[in-house]
C-alpha cells in the first residue's frame, strides 16, 4: 500500500519546505519535489496545509489509580482522543505501588494496554518503592525498553521519596544511562500548609493551589538539580508550571548539567483564576502542580523559545466532574488531582505560533522532534524523512474550531478548555502508513498501535 500526501509544506524542527511525501506500507519513502510524477495507491491533498510529523506526547496517565479511583481514559480512549489531536506516540506512566515489583508493575502495564491502543505508545515507570530489589529491577526495565523512571518529592505516604531514595535511584541512572523524571514539589511542607488549610474550614478547590506555593516547587527543583549533580544523573522535570523552577533549570542548564523540563498547555493558558471558578467548578482544574497566577505564563513561553523548557507534554490524566472531582467536595485535598489534554496539545501550541510565541519548526520540536530524542525514538518517529515510521500529520493552519466537551473524544466530561476559539485543525492523519482520522473521521482500530521499546536518552552524551 503506498499513499502520496501531496502539495503540502512539510514541516520539520530544523526547516519547512514544499515537498510531496511518498508513504510506502509504514515507513515515509521518499520526499519528492512539488508534483513530481511517481504512482501511488491513494492520493492525499495536502494543498496550503502542514505536514508535520505525528505529535509524541511524553506524559499521560491512562487509567492511572489515584485517589480512590481511576483516571477516566482507557487505553483505548485515550488513544483515539489522542489521534483525532494529531498525537501518534504516547508515553505513558506504569505505576509501582509501594511493595510491588517494578516487573510485575510492568506486565500490569502491558496487560492493561496492549492490543487496545488505536497509535503507538511506550512506558515509564513511576518509582515509589526504592528498595535494593527495585534498583536492581531498573535495569530489566531498560532492557525491556523502559529507560525513564519518574520519582515523586510529593504526596507524602503515596508516591513520595526521600533525598536518600531519590540519591541511590539517580545513583543508578548514572550507571545504567537511564533518566530520572522528577515530580518537584515539596510535599512534606505543602502536606502541612494543606492540613492548616482545611483546620481553619478552607475547603474550596482554590485552596489546592494557594497550599502548593510557587516557591515550594521552585525549591524542590533546585534540590533535584543538586541531587542530579552530586549523582552526575540525568534529570528531566515534569510538568513545570512556576517561574521559580524555570529558573533552577535555566541556571542548571547554562552550567552545562544534563537537566531537562516539560511544561504543559494548562500551564500556558490557564492559571489560578480557573482554580477559584465558584460553585465546585474549580475543582475541573485541580492538577499538581497547581495552576499558577497568569503571570508565570510569559516566563513559560520565553522558556519554550530559550529552550530551557525542551518539550511540552499533557500530564493527560482526567477525572470525571460528575462522579470523580465530587470525591473532593468539601475537602479539596480529596479532589483527583489530574486534567484531560491528550486532543489538544497540537492545536493548543498552535495558538503559540499564530500569536508570535514560538515559530513554526519550534512547534513542531517541542510536540515531536525533541519528545522523541529525549525518549529514544528518534529518528524513527519526530521527523518527516525517509526511513522514519509514517506517522504523519496534515494540519490545516486557517482552519477555526471551538474546543468542547461536546464534541471531544477524550472520556470525560468536561473541557479545561471550553469554548476557547482555535486557528488550525488537524486535517489527516497516518499512523505508520494507516489513514486513522480524516476529515470524515476515526478509521483506525485499538490494537493498531504498537508498544515502543525505547532507547536510552539521545541527549545525553
Ligand atoms: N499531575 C496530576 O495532577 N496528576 C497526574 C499525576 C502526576 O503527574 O503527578
Ligand atoms: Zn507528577
Ligand atoms: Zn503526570
Amino acid at each position: 500500500m503506498s499513499t502520496l500526501v501531496k502539495g503540502g509544506t512539510v514541516v520539520n524542527a530544523t526547516g519547512s519546505f514544499a515537498a510531496d511525501v511518498l508513504v510506502e506500507g509504514e515507513k515515509i519513502a521518499a520526499l519528492l519535489a512539488p508534483g513530481f510524477p511517481v504512482r501511488a495507491d491513494e492520493t492525499i491533498d495536502a494543498t496550503g496545509k502542514y505536514v508535520i510529523p505525528g505529535g509524541i506526547d511524553g506524559h499521560t496517565h491512562m487509567e492511572m489509580p489515584f485517589g480512590g479511583t481511576f483516571s477516566a481514559d482507557t487505553f483505548e480512549t485515550g488513544t483515539i482522543a489522542a489521534a483525532w489531536g494529531g498525537t501518534t506516540t504516547i508515553v505513558d506512566f506504569a505505576v509501582q505501588s509501594k511493595g510491588s515489583s517494578l516487573l510485575s508493575t510492568l506486565d500490569k502495564w502491558h496487560a492493561k494496554a496492549d492490543g487496545r491502543c488505536a497509535v503507538d505508545y511506550g512506558f515509564h515507570m513511576i518509582v515509589s518503592d526504592v528498595t535494593d530489589t527495585s534498583l536492581k529491577e531498573m535495569e530489566s526495565c531498560i532492557d525491556a525498553g523502559v529507560n525513564t523512571f519518574k520519582m515523586f518529592m510529593a504526596y507524602p505516604g503515596v508516591f513520595y521519596a526521600t533525598d536518600g531514595e531519590i540519591l541511590r535511584a539517580m545513583q543508578k541512572a548514572r550507571e545504567t544511562g537511564a533518566t530520572i523524571m522528577m515530580h518537584a514539589e515539596n510535599g512534606i511542607a505543602i502536606d502541612q500548609l494543606v492540613a492548616q488549610a482545611l483546620a481553619q474550614g478552607r475547603t474550596d478547590p482554590v485552596e489546592h493551589g494557594l497550599t502548593r506555593p510557587a516557591e515550594l516547587e521552585g525549591e524542590a527543583t533546585s534540590r533535584a538539580i543538586t541531587l542530579a549533580k552530586v549523582t552526575g544523573s540525568p534529570l528531566y522535570i515534569v510538568h513545570l508550571s512556576a517561574a521559580q523552577a524555570l529558573d533552577a533549570v535555566t541556571k542548571a542548564r547554562d552550567t552545562g548539567q544534563n537537566v531537562f523540563a516539560e511544561t504543559c498547555p494548562q500551564y500556558l493558558y490557564l492559571s489560578l483564576e480557573d482554580l477559584a471558578k465558584p460553585d465546585f467548578e474549580g475543582s475541573k482544574y485541580v492538577a499538581s502542580p497547581p495552576l499558577r497566577p497568569k503571570e508565570h505564563q510569559s516566563e513559560l513561553w520565553r522558556g519554550l523559545r530559550t529552550n530551557d523548557l525542551s518539550v511540552v507534554s499533557t500530564d493527560h490524566c482526567p477525572f470525571c466532574f460528575k462522579d470523580q472531582k465530587e470525591l473532593g467536595r468539601g475537602d479539596f485535598s480529596k479532589i483527583p488531582n489530574g486534567m484531560p489534554g491528550v486532543e489538544h496539545r497540537i492545536d493548543l501550541l498552535h495558538q503559540g505560533v499564530v500569536k508570535g510565541e514560538i515559530t513554526l519548526e519550534r512547534w513542531v520540536e517541542i510536540c515531536s522532534t525533541t519528545p522523541a530524542r529525549m525518549f529514544g525514538l528518534h529518528p524513527r518517529k519526530g521527523v518527516i524523512a525517509p526511513g522514519a515510521d509514517a506517522d504523519v500529520v496534515v494540519y490545516d493552519p486557517d482552519a477555526r474550531q471551538v474546543i468542547s466537551a461536546a464534541t471531544h473524544h477524550m472520556n470525560v466530561d468536561y473541557s479545561a478548555y471550553e469554548g476557547m476559539e482555535i486557528t488550525g485543525k488537524v486535517d489527516t492523519v497516518l499512523s505508520r502508513g494507516r489513514v486513522v482520522v480524516d476529515a470524515g473521521g476515526f478509521h483506525g482500530a485499538a490494537g493498531h498501535g504498537k508498544f515502543l521499546s525505547r532507547e536510552l536518552n539521545q541527549y545525553l552524551v
